[in-house]
């Protein structure tokens, strides 16, 4: 069984597929933080923007099998499309939930599957785009992948300790919150000093879509 918090399709905002149409699963739980605010300060990670507690949200609910999830999620997506759908797992932390059945499900569909994780959890294989996303102390166990898109500033996370590791695109990604304005200076002076960096832009609070 399967807990979503919500489903929409939308552009992805962040990182190397940003611009690009897609379907969002946001599945429920995360293992970084419990979701509620009184929680927040004493959690491994203090500065998620989402919302990701239950199943009440847009299109949310519990899904019995990867069937029943995949039957859903195609309904989403332009029914003349030549291109197939996009589909991108999230949460709170879909490493969690997401399984080899999903995965194999998808494929049958005939969906191109990405996952934005923060890295903690094994992954099941065949995944089309991995991006990890390392929060404070947290040990990283997925060290390889797609795209790594690394919040900052984080004390305990700088770029430094992640910059050898096997990503095609390492980025980061000003923290959202007050300061985001300086962050976003410091992202940039750092991408300019390290080009290996890029910047990362949550291009969907701009344009005010999900
Ligand atoms: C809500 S998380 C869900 C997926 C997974 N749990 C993770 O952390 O990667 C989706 C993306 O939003 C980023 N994110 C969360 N809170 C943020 C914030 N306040 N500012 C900027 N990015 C944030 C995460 O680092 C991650 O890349
Ligand atoms: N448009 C849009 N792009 C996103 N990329 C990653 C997101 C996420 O919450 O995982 C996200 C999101 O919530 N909305
Ligand atoms: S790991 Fe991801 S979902 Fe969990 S609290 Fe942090 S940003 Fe939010
Ligand atoms: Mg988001």
């Amino acid at each position: 069984m399967y807990s979503v918090k919500e489903i929409f399709f939308s552009l992805q905002g962040e990182g190397a597929q940003s611009g690009r149409a897609s379907i969002f699963c946001r599945f429920a739980g995360c293992n970084l933080w419990s979701g509620r605010e009184q929680d927040r300060e004493k959690a491994v990670c203090d500065f998620c923007d989402t919302d990701f507690i239950g199943t009440d949200g847009q299109n949310g609910g519990k899904f019995e099998t990867a069937q029943a999830l995949c039957n859903f999620l195609q309904e989403f997506w332009p029914n003349n499309s030549s291109i197939p759908p996009y589909i991108i797992f999230t949460g709170g932390e879909p490493a969690l939930q997401l399984d080899q059945d999903l995965i194999d499900c998808c494929h049958e569909y005939g969906f191109e599957v990405a996952v934005e994780t923060n890295g903690t959890k094994p992954l099941p294989s065949g995944i089309d785009w991995v991006c990890v996303s390392p929060k404070a102390d947290a040990e990283l166990v997925i060290t390889k992948g797609d795209e790594l898109k690394l919040v900052y500033p984080q004390a305990l996370a700088m770029p430094e300790k992640f910059a050898s590791l096997n990503f095609r695109h390492f980025y980061l990604q000003p923290m959202d919150g007050p300061a985001r304005q300086l962050y976003t200076k410091e992202v940039i002076d750092y991408c300019l000093q390290h080009p290996k960096w890029k910047l990362s832009l949550q291009n969907h609070k701009v344009l005010g879509i999900d």
